[in-house]
């Protein structure tokens, strides 16, 4: 039997449905002043790059950049307008206006629905939101979880407690032993992160069902936050999220700050302060743990992925690593003097890690237009509309990072890479896997250290062989909303071997 579908004759509905939308543009949306930055001028890539822009279709914006070249175009949606900014200059001036093209607004809107916090917390939430009126409680929470998270003795505290944990699941890797290389790092990271944050008492430590829960949740985001009847649309990220937050606000129910780190302390005090009630800080807290966890494992994945699939690359990181002796046990490495310093001491495993970044984290930042602006003195940008500043646009662009933006290259970040004849500096202002501005990811310091870490001890100690014979490094299946580096389209099966020559009996 044929199959049910007419592939043509769907491709030319979809044309003209494309074609009416851009000649209806103006009938529903607000007409553009000449001030404003143009309308994408490709009518049928502009179905696509709504699609995409509500799946996070990186490559729906990277198509369409690319094609017309512009450093900004508007996009018109039904609810109102998006401006798609692609330069890195344009978005150093997003930064710059951080009080009117702000990022709170995202925590409020979004945060209700990905958390599913009641309406009085949700007041608090939205009290002097972007500080208009001295603090609120959005600021009050990210200055604790920025000055709990920043190189000093708190990060050095929980990067070391995640480094205690992780000791257990390497005892475990036994000679020859087969493992799925991402659910691996999933299941470990998951735990090690979280009783490093959270202390021994836990929802994962208690009961790893919420592993996977927590990774249900994370799958139901896109439909947890179109707020469509979840419980009918998405039951199974919706159960998980219920059962999180009730596991969540018993622990809170129980909880003694000296046994959590600093971030979880700010926070719980905070919350307090401000009168969250327990089974409202039980939610949130799940909140919380995707960006504690959900942009993390895919980066650890694939930074393991692309060091091991490259014997050069292996030798020279291994080499970096004696010399500086980050080498041994979990537990070792954790003991070492040098630890927060540990990018500048091993800049090759530094500049792969920040490679893999500027390769595999494609996501969108977003801010809400708080007031009429004009951006860089050139393009005026409406109150009450959204910017976008897609990651995997500035990525790939090739005057910022040369012509072989395309190639995963370690050493590309290198300082002398930069100094030598040929070579080409790397542009930061394209690099935003951890976004930019006042709202700069507060975790990115954490995350390169327990990467950096995590990567020297499996050095230390074990080669890992692809069951199949050779690495192929996979493609990434887009996530939810919330997330910047999506996990891997498929896993890669791996056997553990015991790394023959130095370090081999730590
Ligand atoms: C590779 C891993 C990570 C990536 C790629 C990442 C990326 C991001 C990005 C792009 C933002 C939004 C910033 C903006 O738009 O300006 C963000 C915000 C945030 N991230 Fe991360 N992140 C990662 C890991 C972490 C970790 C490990 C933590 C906590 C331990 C964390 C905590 C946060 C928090 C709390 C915010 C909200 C900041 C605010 O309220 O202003 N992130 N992250």
């Amino acid at each position: 039997m044929e199959s049910g579908y007419n592939l043509p004759l769907l491709l030319i509905l979809a044309a003209a449905a494309a074609a009416a939308w851009y000649a209806l543009d103006d009938f529903w949306a607000p007409r553009l002043s000449p001030k404003e930055p143009p309308l994408l001028p490709h009518p049928i890539p502009y179905i696509g790059h709504i699609l995409g822009l509500l799946r996070h279709g990186t490559r729906y914006y990277e198509m369409t950049s690319a094609k017309c070249k512009l450093p900004i175009y508007t996009l018109n949606m039904l609810s109102g307008k998006v401006y798609i900014v692609t330069s890195p200059d344009l978005v150093n001036a997003v930064n710059r206006n951080s009080k009117k093209i702000a990022f709170n607004p995202f925590v409020a809107m979004l945060g209700k629905r990905i958390t599913g916090h009641d309406e009085g917390t949700s007041q608090i939430v939205q009290h002097n939101l972007n500080g208009e009126h001295g603090p609120g409680y959005v600021i009050d929470v990210h200055d604790r979880i920025v000055a709990s998270l920043a190189p000093g003795k708190d990060l050095q505290q929980t990067t070391k407690a995640m480094l205690s944990q992780l000791s257990a699941y390497f005892e475990a890797l036994t000679p020859n032993a087969e493992i799925n290389l991402f659910e691996w790092t999933r299941y470990t990271v998951t735990m090690c992160s979280t009783r490093a944050l959270y202390g021994t008492e836990n929802p994962f430590n208690k009961n790893t069902k919420f592993v996977d829960a927590f990774w249900d949740f994370d799958h139901a985001l896109n439909l947890l936050i179109a707020d469509v009847l979840p419980e009918l649309f998405a039951p199974k990220g919706y159960r998980a999220r219920m059962e999180l937050g009730t596991a969540f606000q018993e622990y809170f129910e129980n909880y003694i700050p000296a046994k959590s780190a600093a971030m979880i302390q700010g926070r719980y005090s905070e919350n307090s302060r401000y009168g969250i009630t327990l089974p409202n800080q039980g939610r949130l807290e799940v909140g919380t743990l995707i960006g504690v966890l959900a942009n993390t494992i895919p980066s650890i994945f694939y930074t393991l992925v692309h060091i091991y699939s490259d014997p050069g690359l292996v030798s020279d990181i291994r080499d970096e690593l004696e010399t500086s002796g980050f080498v041994g046990t979990p537990e070792d490495i954790s003991q070492h003097s040098g630890l927060l310093a540990m990018p500048e001491t091993c800049p090759l495993l530094y500049s792969t890690w920040q490679e893999v970044l500027r390769v595999h984290a494609l996501g969108a930042g977003a801010r809400y237009i708080l007031e009429d602006i004009m951006l860089d003195d050139t393009f005026l940008l409406r109150k009450g509309m959204v910017v976008q500043m897609p990651m995997a646009v500035m990525h790939s662009d090739v005057a910022a990072w040369g012509e072989h933006v395309e190639e995963f290259r370690p050493r590309r970040f290198l300082k002398q890479n930069s100094t030598i004849k040929g070579g080409f500096k790397p542009n930061f202002t394209a690099y935003r896997p951890f976004g930019g501005g006042a709202s700069m990811c507060p975790g990115r310091h954490f995350v390169t250290l327990e990467t950096m870490a995590l990567a020297a001890c499996m050095l230390s100690r074990f080669d890992l062989i692809p069951v199949d014979g050779q690495w192929n490094v996979p493609r990434q299946k887009q996530e939810s909303l919330a997330t910047n580096v999506f996990p891997p389209e498929k896993d890669i099966r791996v056997k553990i071997a015991t790394r023959k020559g130095v370090g081999a009996s730590k």
